[in-house]
């Protein structure tokens, strides 16, 4: 195994086979004992009709419900917050994922309105704003609203990281890097997908395409495409097995190059960002 490989695999805490109803059930434990912690009672996440929120979703609506059995608290609650920038083409996946996942509640705020208000401001100010940079204000305006909500209701925000997104950064930071919990972190791509199977959850919302959807020069650009390398190859190097040089080689480049999103920020007592 390459050298950087195995630091990886034990930074990220990532198996190399798991059981899937086992890491379902950690999952499920970590959200319950998170929240017994805290003053909250509510688990806030956006629902996108992808992989990774369709299965957080599952994970906090069975946390919250046994927390309701098991201690008779009535005000344990799961609300899936719907995002849309506008009209979203994939809806129907959305609220399949969030029929599934039997929230107790969703709620809906189109985030169009706040990012275009937020790009025209900068404008004024001389500053070109790439269809790139746009993208992450979307993620970012979804984080405000989730954290409207959680404010609102005494809410602690779910976020979907998990092991194929963090060794290559591929996520906004502080947009959907930002949460409270994330109970996907340690699980590869194909292990989330592992875990939704044994649930039975719809095949569509599993199988489908992994997309970030922030683009509007490139909608629905596949990850795998933006990212140079498949989740096949980077759940296999997560996994401890041999790929290609020229796919490590493109692992390890967003591994090092976003270095800066897996720590916080940068204070006189920080070293890691001198190495
Ligand atoms: N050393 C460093 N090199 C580069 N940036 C550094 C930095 N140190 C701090 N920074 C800060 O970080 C910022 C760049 O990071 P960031 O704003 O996150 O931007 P960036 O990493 O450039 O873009 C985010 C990527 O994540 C993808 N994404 C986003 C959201 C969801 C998903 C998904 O899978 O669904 C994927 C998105 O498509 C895009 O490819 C800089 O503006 C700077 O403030
Ligand atoms: N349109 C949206 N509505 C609600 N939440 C969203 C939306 N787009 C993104 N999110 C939130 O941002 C997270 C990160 O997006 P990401 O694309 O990585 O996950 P996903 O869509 O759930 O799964 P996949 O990666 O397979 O597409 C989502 O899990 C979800 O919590
Ligand atoms: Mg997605």
């Amino acid at each position: 195994m390459r050298e950087l490989q195995a630091e990886i695999i034990k930074a990220l805490g990532v198996k190399s086979n798991i059981d899937p109803m086992k890491e379902f059930r950690r999952s499920v434990e970590l959200l319950k004992n998170y929240l017994q912690t805290t003053p909250l009672k509510t688990y806030v996440l956006g629902v996108s009709g992808g992989q990774d929120s369709t299965l957080a979703g599952k994970m906090a609506a069975v946390a919250v419900d046994e927390l309701r059995q098991e201690t008779g608290d009535v005000s344990y609650q799961y609300v899936a917050v719907r995002l849309p920038y506008n009209e979203q083409s994939d809806e129907a996946d959305a609220l399949q994922a969030i029929e599934w996942q039997a929230a107790d509640r969703t709620i809906r705020v189109n985030i169009e309105a706040a990012t275009e208000a937020a790009v025209a401001e900068l404008k004024q100010n001389d500053l070109t704003i790439s269809d790139f940079n746009k993208g992450n204000i979307k993620a970012r305006q979804r984080m405000i609203a989730q954290y409207g909500v959680a404010g609102a209701l005494n809410g602690a925000v779910i976020g979907t990281d998990h092991a194929a997104e963090a060794v290559t950064g591929f996520y906004t930071k502080f947009g959907d890097g930002a949460a409270d919990i994330m109970p996907l972190y340690r699980l590869d791509k194909r292990q989330g997908r592992a875990i939704l199977q044994a649930l039975d959850a719809p095949k569509n919302l599993y199988l489908k395409v992994p997309t970030a959807d922030l683009e509007e020069n490139r909608p629905a650009l596949p990850d795998e495409i933006a990212l140079g390398v498949t989740y096949d190859q980077i759940d296999d190097y997560l996994e401890g097995q041999t790929v290609d040089t020229t796919a490590a080689e493109t692992i390890e480049k967003w591994y090092l190059r976003t270095k800066h999103k897996r720590y916080g920020a940068v204070n006189a007592f920080s070293q890691w960002w001198q190495a």
